[in-house]
């Protein structure tokens, strides 16, 4: 089926968030959030339990008002008409009609959705060995997720809002669903917010992160920027005292052992990235080491206390701070 995809009018973000906050009765749940996803990107967004990506995600779809600030998404309102058929939200409940097969789920999908995509639905569901015939109420829970996620796509969203999505599907549908899914998103310039726990299979498949933690945004950009812009260091270091080596980094994260210390450094002054692979400056007997998306995000989850950083492309323009 032919679909036109929309092109923004300007190059407005895929979301843009100024001091965003949601409130319970126990607290904030997000609170002074600043960040900017640009269009296109596949971004993880990470944090531990209770950090605040559902609210994010569900602040985004337009399900939440904000309690304080604003997210824009491609520069409207969330939920407003302007983006409503622009955005596909897949939260983990999945709500989906027990009573309905997964052909007539396609068909509701179809019929409420202008830009539909059948020929993407059907391809999720297929892969998957599911008969179209199939009712809801008789499919496991790593199935119903594939109906769930072949809806998403049939959307042809220009944001697709994932949360912790595939967290019941087995080790090889995941990797399959995650490959189509990627497939789907790069052919038609989808940008991708995906939520997960599961470290190890956002590298390679991000190339932009969100980290919250305690309902605030932690560490957010560019992936390959932020790799960058960080080093592991590792070396023999004795004692609790302060590591000389690591003086004017700012240390993310620095554990001993009885004779040896490893530590997640970035430069100690703004986001500079030190010039060439030898300006970091650490001396002798070090070893200097980019660290994986895997091993920098671990880093910054088990140290809540550093400093957030943001890359220049993940920080709100000025006009956005003003709307
Ligand atoms: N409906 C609600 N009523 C009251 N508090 C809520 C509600 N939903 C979320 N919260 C609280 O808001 C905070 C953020 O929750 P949220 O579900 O957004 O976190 P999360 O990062 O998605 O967590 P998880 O990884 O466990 O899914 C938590 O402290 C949570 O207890």
């Amino acid at each position: 089926m032919s679909h036109q995809i929309p092109v923004p009018a300007d190059d407005a973000p895929a979301l843009e968030a100024t001091g965003l906050g949601l409130k319970y009765r126990r607290g904030w749940a997000l609170r002074d959030c600043d960040f900017r996803l640009p269009a296109g990107r596949i971004c993880g967004l990470v944090g531990p339990n209770g950090a605040g990506k559902s609210t994010l995600m569900a602040l985004a779809a337009g399900l939440l008002p904000p309690g304080a600030g604003s997210v824009r998404v491609f520069g409207g309102a969330p939920g407003s008409p302007q983006t409503r058929g622009r955005v596909a939200f897949l939260g983990q409940d999945k709500p989906l009609y027990p009573r309905l097969t997964v052909a007539e789920t396609l068909r509701a999908g179809r019929e409420l959705n202008p830009g539909w995509d059948q020929e993407a639905a059907e391809r999720i569901v297929r892969q998957g060995d599911l008969p179209m015939s199939a009712r809801v109420a008789g499919l496991t829970g790593g199935q119903r997720t594939r109906v769930a996620l072949a809806l998403a796509l049939g959307k042809r969203p220009d944001l697709l809002m994932l949360d912790e999505p595939l967290s019941d599907v087995d080790p090889v549908s995941r990797q399959e669903l995650t490959g189509a899914l990627l497939g789907e998103a790069v052919e038609n310039g989808t940008t991708v917010l995906i939520s997960s726990h599961v470290l190890a299979e956002l590298d390679g498949v991000c190339d932009y992160v969100l980290v919250l933690g305690g309902g605030r945004v932690r560490l957010a950009g560019d992936v390959d920027e932020l790799l960058a812009s960080h080093r592991l260091v590792v070396g023999a270091h004795e004692g609790d005292g302060p590591v000389p080596a690591l003086a004017g980094h700012q240390v993310v994260e620095l554990r001993r052992t009885s004779r040896q210390a490893t530590a997640l450094i970035r430069p100690a002054e703004g986001d500079g990235i030190p010039p060439g692979e030898d300006g970091w400056g650490i001396g002798d007997g070090w070893d200097v080491l980019r660290p994986t998306l895997e091993e920098l995000l671990l880093c910054y989850l088990r140290s809540p206390q550093a400093p957030a950083l943001l890359t220049p492309c993940a920080r709100p323009t000025p006009e956005a701070a003003l709307r």
